[in-house]
């Protein structure tokens, strides 16, 4: 053992004392211990050790000791602490006479150099004695499998195209577009007001796509600091920062490979940034920062917005090459206003989600009720039509939601009412001579024109159409029958 000169020589002797018994202490309450020379010769084996020389093929301890370790020891690993000086302090050892729980230690003389290894049995029958640590690392292994499934279903698409419900021309629409979208690979450019749906369909898309099994990711780029956003984006090569981004980190591009990336608020992406997301798109590589690397990735790309890219352009705020690269096949989302015949099917769905939320049973709305959502102008469209239902939901202890009570919910909401529909603009233009002819084949014209267009603004809903109309449904069936 070396000695240590800092030490006084009782303190020298302590150690080597310390040094011996635990030499000691292992070759007793191993199950083995076995010494090797420089060459990797076995110089020395303990009584305990001598049980095992039958198994390996040995009679006798002379045939045994003085041998290559490597030539009596299947699967030795004794030779590689010799020449790396390194100890390996716990390692399982499989040959003829079992597997077993080992470890090397390299010895040393006095000037530091390797003159031997020490090779202890720490138990034999690993599984049993190393049952209660190989049940423990199992079970992380289970939990770790477990977080991984979690994150990857969380990453799958949550929802199909069956999820966005509608069915009035706007929305049968822009379901077939995304049908369509759904068996190309090229980028997609989702278009509407905020809460119509775009998020929805970029999920449905990835869901009636060829990637369907592979992950959809979504960045909200107006919701990602500027200073941040080409990391979350490309990822950090390892080593690029100090501190909690040390080992690297994924980007986005990178965990959507394979499936589809949605870039939501595209709108917002800073304009220094541009470029890098062009060549990304162009190439088909990406350069995690830090790194003069470029890695391919394969996802594709679903972008959205509620601003007016093409302004944008105008006005210099977004690059006219990106907004091309992304426009390829642009799909339209109509604001709820526009498709007041799908309110009444929205809100039972809204309803029934409210409900499940809340644990209680859903909630019912009336004909009056439906008509009074149907007239509503919805700036944040789908969105604050949920928050209606659940701000009324909260407020009724009633299965049924009346007028009344959404009435009041809409005007504290300051949601405004949509103007009546402006006089037909073919009758507006008549020219004079046409007004002469007789009152009631005039009356009749207008009330046509009114009927069709309540009807086309509730969807074809005659009793939400009546409300719009100040009518009752009842005189709506007979106006309908004397116009027609
Ligand atoms: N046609 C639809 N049928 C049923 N639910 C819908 C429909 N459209 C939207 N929703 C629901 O409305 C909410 C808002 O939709 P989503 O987030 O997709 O809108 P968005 O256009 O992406 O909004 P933003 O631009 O603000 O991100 C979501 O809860 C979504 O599930």
């Amino acid at each position: 053992m070396k000695s240590d000169a800092s030490l006084p020589l009782d303190g020298q002797r302590i150690l080597e004392l310390a040094a011996r018994s635990m030499f000691d202490l292992f070759a007793n309450a191993s199950e083995g211990m076995l010494l090797v020379d420089r060459d990797a010769r076995v110089v020395w084996v303990n009584e305990q050790y001598k049980r095992f020389l039958p198994a390996l093929g040995y009679e006798r301890v002379e045939d045994f000791v003085g041998h290559p370790v490597s030539e009596v020891v299947q699967n030795t690993q004794m030779h590689r602490v010799l020449e790396t000086g390194k100890p390996i302090l716990i390692d399982l050892l499989s040959n003829k006479a079992g597997t077993f729980g080992v470890s090397r230690i390299p010895l040393r003389d006095e000037q530091g150099n390797v003159i031997g290894a020490l090779g202890i049995v720490l138990f034999d029958h690993p599984e049993t004695n190393l049952q209660p640590l190989i049940h423990k690392f199992a079970n992380l292994q289970r939990d770790l499998e477990d977080a991984r499934r979690e994150l990857a279903s969380q990453r799958r698409s949550k929802h199909t195209l069956a999820s966005f419900v509608g069915g009035s021309p706007g929305a049968v629409a822009v379901k077939r577009q995304a049908r369509k979208a759904a068996q190309s690979s090229s980028p997609v450019l989702l278009l509407g007001e905020t809460g119509t749906g775009k998020e929805l369909l970029a999920h449905g898309i990835h869901a009636a796509s060829a990637r369907s099994r592979g992950p959809f990711v979504s960045v909200n780029i107006a919701a990602v600091p500027d200073t941040l956003l080409e990391a979350e984006f490309f990822g950090v090569a390892p080593g690029a920062y100090t501190g909690a981004d040390r080992k690297g980190r994924d980007g986005k591009f990178k965990l959507a490979d394979g499936g589809t990336l949605f870039l939501d608020e595209i709108g917002d992406m800073p304009l220094a940034l541009q470029p890098k997301l062009l060549r990304a798109l162009q190439e088909g590589e990406i350069e995690p920062l830090g790194s003069n690397k470029v890695v391919p990735f394969d996802a594709r790309v679903i972008a959205a917005t509620s601003r007016d890219l093409a302004a944008l352009v105008r006005e210099g705020r977004f690059r006219e090459d990106l907004y091309y690269r992304l426009n390829v096949l642009p799909i339209k989302v109509p604001p709820l206003r526009e498709r007041a015949g799908d309110i009444a099917a929205i809100a039972e769905v809204l309803v029934e989600d409210i409900a499940i939320r809340n644990g209680t049973a859903p909630f019912e709305l009336d004909a009056a009720a439906i008509a009074l959502l149907s007239s509503q102008r919805w700036r944040g469209n789908i969105r604050e039509l949920r928050n209606v239902l659940e701000q009324a939901a909260m407020r009724s202890d009633a299965q049924q939601i009346d007028e009344q009570l959404l009435e009041e919910v809409l005007r504290e909401a300051g949601i405004e009412r949509l103007p009546p529909a402006p006089p037909p603009r073919a009758l507006a233009a008549l020219p004079s001579r046409d007004v002469l002819r007789p009152l009631a084949e005039q009356v009749a014209e207008v009330e046509r024109h009114a009927i069709q267009a309540a009807l086309a603004a509730t969807g074809g809903n005659k009793l939400a159409a009546a409300r719009l109309l100040g009518i009752s449904r009842a005189k709506l069936y007979e106006r309908l029958e004397l116009v027609a």
